[in-house]
């Protein structure tokens, strides 16, 4: 215990304080760069106010915002409602919750598998970046895609490098959209994916990588992007894009995803 003035402070209080600037530093990281920077600058703005109008006395405007203030945690909860989807996912991604008897029971009840079948991927995409045919790839659980894959044309296909390559084919009816594969199978291809809302993002990305990007802020799935502008092979992680080298680099990012 430590006495600072008439201020009594614990090590406990000391953790708090610890806990909560951590809590704030990710919930700032989680939406720094998105249009949630402005809302919840709009709303640190409101409560300035009603301090001020509330230490001056202008009992009116005070109950009008303190009717606002008093909603503040509900109206938080639905503004800030995919910021606090996205923070609840971080917190179950880590590590912690990754590894031990957690794993491969409670949180993956259907992981990737090892068999995926890496090479066939490797080498569709590698032949769609040479030729810059666009494409955008999602592998990861079906539980977390499933409400994405709904949205496309089920097709449940052994993967093969040829499948891959005919649905992105320009003139197929369904390159357009995502083609989703999880546990080993082509579930489903010409998926609507969400898009990102990440302003930080170069503004050449169109919306094949917003969407490629979009589901990997939402779920814990990889996404493989090939620009049909440019032929470059990118992957989507937890919302952050890399540019990839060649296909060697795609074939370890995927072995690693894979386990
Ligand atoms: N919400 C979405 N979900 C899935 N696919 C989408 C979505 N929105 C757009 N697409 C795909 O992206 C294509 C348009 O890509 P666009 O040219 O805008 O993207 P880009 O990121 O600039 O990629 P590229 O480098 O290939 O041009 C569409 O034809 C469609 O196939």
């Amino acid at each position: 215990m430590i006495r600072i003035g008439f201020l009594e402070i614990s090590w406990i209080d000391v953790v708090d304080v610890l806990l909560v600037s951590y809590l704030i530093y990710r919930f700032y990281k989680l939406i720094r760069g998105s249009v949630a920077v402005r809302i919840f600058t709009g709303i640190i703005s409101i409560y300035l106010l009603y301090l001020i109008v509330k230490s001056v006395g202008m009992e009116l405007l005070t109950a009008i915002l303190g009717q606002f203030i008093g909603l503040g945690m509900v109206a938080a909860l639905i503004l800030f409602q995919p910021e606090i989807r996205k923070f609840l996912l971080s917190v179950g991604r880590t590590s912690f919750f990754k590894s031990g008897i957690l794993n491969g029971s409670l949180l993956s009840p259907d992981p990737l598998g090892t068999d995926l079948n890496i090479e066939a991927i490797v080498t569709a995409v590698s032949e769609m970046s040479a030729t810059r045919t666009g494409a955008l790839l999602v592998l990861g659980k079906r539980s977390e895609l499933q409400q994405y894959m709904d949205t496309g044309n089920t097709l449940d296909a052994t993967i093969s490098a040829r499948l891959i390559l005919s649905i992105f084919y320009k003139n197929s009816p369904m390159h357009d959209g995502a083609a989703i594969i999880t546990s080993n199978k082509l579930r489903s291809a010409g998926c609507i994916l969400p898009l990102t809302d990440n302003m930080d993002l170069p503004p050449h990305l169109g919306l094949r990588h917003r969407a490629g990007i979009g589901v990997t802020e939402l779920t814990d799935s990889l996404v493989i992007i090939v620009s049909e502008e440019t032929g470059i092979v990118s992957i989507a992680r937890s919302g952050k894009l890399s540019a990839l080298s060649g296909p060697n680099t795609l074939r370890e990012k995927l072995q690693e995803y894979a386990m």
